[in-house]
């Protein structure tokens, strides 16, 4: 089963390189890329074969689109001629729902909507995908395995798809902002950057690994550090104070509304 991926920026090539590192055969893969210079560094890296957008549609069992979600509708005019029903179409990009790619494509074709996050880079990605409505069981478990190979899968309805897209598709940014932030804190409060740094990044892999591993609630997590009267009190009584779950809330329902924009071409 030949595989293309039109659209190989930063989450194209970690599908790209996921793909890679599960064993799939870089003859059976192929990328279309607007830019030239992007182009021949993908095919320096990975031995791709760099094709038109059309040759891949053509070709490919399965088509990835990993463009912008601006750039989605001048892709799929662009390729349309070339797709035949049965194909699988699979979509990458935030707010595009199945409907919009449906209608712009040949009847008969196939469409998986995908919510990926970048820790597909490290194989630690969170996934989500939503059938469309022309696809059977096989569509949808092509896709899985597709997106199974950088990480853990869930299989949602479609209407769930902007929710999740502001928490896990954008979350690695939020958790990024976090370890900023703790690393500045730390060298506020006097220690070199280097070992702020380190005690930050393992007390996010440690506290990470003990919700995954001892699948207890993150309350009684939180709870188990906070000692009565000590300094976790202390810390904790200042998030609140500083209204940081409001934050929380607030920034995840922009994502939201910013996925149902894009949905609209804005
Ligand atoms: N970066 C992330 O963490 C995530 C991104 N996504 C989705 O992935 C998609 C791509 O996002 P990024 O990789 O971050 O953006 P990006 O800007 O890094 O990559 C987009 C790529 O598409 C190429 N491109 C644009 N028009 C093209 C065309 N007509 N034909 C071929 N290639 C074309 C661009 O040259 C660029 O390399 C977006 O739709 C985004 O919503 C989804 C989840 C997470
Ligand atoms: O920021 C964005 O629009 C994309 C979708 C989810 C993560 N990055």
């Amino acid at each position: 089963m030949s595989t293309a991926i039109i659209g190989a920026g930063v989450m194209g090539e970690t599908l790209l390189s996921g793909l890679v590192r599960a064993g799939r055969r870089v003859d059976q893969l192929m990328v279309g890329e607007k830019r030239s210079e992007r182009a021949r560094e993908l095919e320096d890296r990975y031995g791709v074969a760099v094709v038109s957008n059309r040759e891949a549609a053509a070709k490919a069992d399965t088509v990835a689109l990993v463009v912008k979600p601006q750039d989605m509708a001048d892709v799929l005019a662009e390729i349309a001629p070339d797709l035949r029903a049965g194909q699988l179409l699979v979509s990458l990009a935030a707010g595009i729902t199945t409907a919009f790619i449906e209608s712009r494509v040949p009847a008969g074709v196939a469409v998986v909507r995908v919510m990926p996050n970048t820790p597909a880079l490290v194989d630690e990605g969170m996934a989500a995908i939503a059938p469309g409505s022309h696809c059977d069981e096989s569509h949808l478990a092509e896709a899985e395995s597709l997106m199974a190979s950088t990480g853990k899968v869930l299989r949602i309805p479609e209407k769930q798809m902007d929710a999740v897209t502001a928490i896990s598709g954008s979350g690695p940014a939020y958790i990024f902002f976090v370890v900023e932030s703790m690393i500045e804190a730390g060298v506020h409060l006097g220690l070199p950057r280097a070992t702020a740094t380190e005690l930050v990044v393992q007390t996010l892999v440690g506290s990470a690994t003990m919700l995954r591993e001892t699948g207890s609630h993150p309350v009684v997590l939180r709870e188990q550090v906070t000692s009565p009267g000590g300094t976790t009190a202390s810390a904790l009584r200042e998030l609140e104070i500083h209204k940081v779950r409001a934050a929380f809330l607030a920034a995840m329902e922009a994502a939201r509304n910013r996925s149902r924009e894009l949905a609209e071409g804005s």
